[in-house]
């Protein structure tokens, strides 16, 4: 089985695909790596999976993953979550002489404090945190690069800093998935492999421009003890102004009737659109 994930090898997308696969039992997998995670999201079909990132402690919702999840046919098999942090490489010695930082897109927000230490330093954003190492090796005299920390350790620059994130204690969540799409009945009789799950989508009204819309939706799983764990608005671009709402309800394998109950009674007033149920 093939796994796409962001490259080249070294990115956290793939320590967090190698976490993940410790928690699954033993399969083929050859890892498939991309620069973008749109290339890794359009690499993955039939059986094979792939792992984007959707959440960072410090930097928030993965906004590009999200509007990918709202318009894609895809199944999220799984998540998890790893601890990151970044070091800063350059080729100058002293801090001010950097004239060009690598950063990638989501990590400049988890390292705001160095760099707004680094006001001469234009920013150039990459796709990942292993192109920012690879352009900065290539990269001219006055070059700067924020990498994985777990790459500092095989760097011999003349100026590095080690734990540069704005805090130490920081994390990304990723999700894995397929590229078919998810259905409430499939989901449904689908067998847990433990006890508690996890159940992302999108809730969308046909008309929101009225009192207690979000109420009412929200009060489907109030009711019936389901536990929300997730929510985010996101456009729905057809229209300024209309939205649809990202939901993850988390419970235990002795509430999947009650949740597809819920759901399937939903369906009936919004437009439903599951993404998984999945153990965590
Ligand atoms: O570039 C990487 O190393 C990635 O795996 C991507 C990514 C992300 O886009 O969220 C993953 C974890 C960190 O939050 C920073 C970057």
């Amino acid at each position: 089985m093939k796994f796409s994930v962001l490259g080249p090898a070294g990115t956290f997308a793939d320590a967090a695909a190698k976490a993940y696969l410790t928690t699954q039992p033993d399969s083929d997998i050859v890892f498939d790596y991309h620069p973008t995670f749109d290339q890794v999201y359009q690499a993955v079909s039939g059986d094979n999976i792939g792992l984007l990132p959707l959440e960072n402690q410090l930097d928030g919702y993965v906004s590009a993953t999200l509007q990918r999840l709202q318009s894609a046919d895809v199944t999220e098999i799984g998540e998890i979550t790893i601890p990151v942090n970044f070091g800063l490489v350059a080729n100058v010695a002293d801090l001010k002489q950097i004239k060009q930082i690598y950063v990638q897109f989501k990590t400049e927000g988890q390292c705001q404090k160095l760099l707004s230490s680094l006001p001469q330093a234009q920013i150039v954003t990459t796709s990942s945190n292993m192109v920012s190492l690879e352009k900065f090796q290539s990269g001219e005299p006055g070059s700067a690069a924020i990498i994985p920390q777990s790459q500092m350790a095989v760097l011999k620059q003349p100026l590095m800093l080690d734990k540069v994130a704005d805090q130490d204690d920081n994390s990304t969540r990723f999700i894995i998935f397929k590229s078919r799409p998810a259905n409430l009945e499939a989901l449904s009789s689908q067998a847990l492999s433990d006890t508690h799950f996890k159940a992302p989508l999108f809730v969308t009204p046909s008309f929101n421009d009225q009192p207690g819309t979000l109420y009412e939706i929200l009060g489907y799983f109030a009711k019936q003890q389901l536990n929300l764990v997730t929510l985010m608005s996101l456009p729905v671009k057809t229209q300024l102004g209309v939205y649809s709402f990202y939901l993850e309800v988390s419970g235990t394998r002795d509430q999947q009737e009650v949740l597809f109950t819920t759901l399937r009674q939903m369906a009936s007033k919004y437009r439903v659109h599951p993404l998984g149920y999945y153990a965590v």
